[in-house]
């Protein structure tokens, strides 16, 4: 599996802490930075990831600001990109199970680093379901193309 990371200036050091995480579990990662903590803006990172998942370079995304979303909000205004902001391991799960998520958002202000490894465990481990949610990522797909 390969995933693309990317954070703003306040989660440099929580990126590189779920880096190495995912590393520990086998799974190729592209670092999009930033590498310093130098002060910058949330939708570079945001574009940057979100444009490798549509374009099937990875699997998944995760983006990491102060909240979460500033990096959600960017991520969403991309084709195809269902991102989600979670703070805990149950909407991790379920919006994978439900929402065929495809990019994990946090903040770096809101979660510790364990809680982080787990949303992100939860988030990897879970499997969209299709069935009866299938109709309802259909239509996010069309507001895509309608909106
Ligand atoms: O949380 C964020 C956006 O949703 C980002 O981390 C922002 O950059 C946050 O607002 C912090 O910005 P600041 O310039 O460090 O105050």
């Amino acid at each position: 599996m390969k995933i693309a990371i990317g954070s703003d200036h306040t989660a440099v050091d929580l990126k590189s802490e779920i880096i190495d995480y995912l590393k520990s579990l086998n799974i190729d990662v592209i670092d999009c930075g930033p590498q310093s903590k130098e002060r910058t803006h949330y939708p570079i990172y945001a574009h940057e990831v979100s444009t490798l998942v549509q374009d099937q370079k990875v699997e998944y995304g995760i983006l990491i600001c102060g909240t979460g979303v500033g990096m959600s909000i960017a991520a969403n205004k991309h084709k195809g990109i269902r991102a989600v902001v979670c703070s805990d391991t149950f909407s991790a799960k379920a919006s994978k199970q439900h929402n065929d998520s495809n990019v994990l958002c946090f903040g770096a202000r809101v979660v510790g680093t364990e809680l982080a490894k787990d949303i992100v465990e939860s988030f990897l481990k879970a499997s969209y379901e299709g069935g009866r949610h299938q109709q309802r990522v259909d239509m996010l797909n069309e507001l895509d193309h309608s909106l």
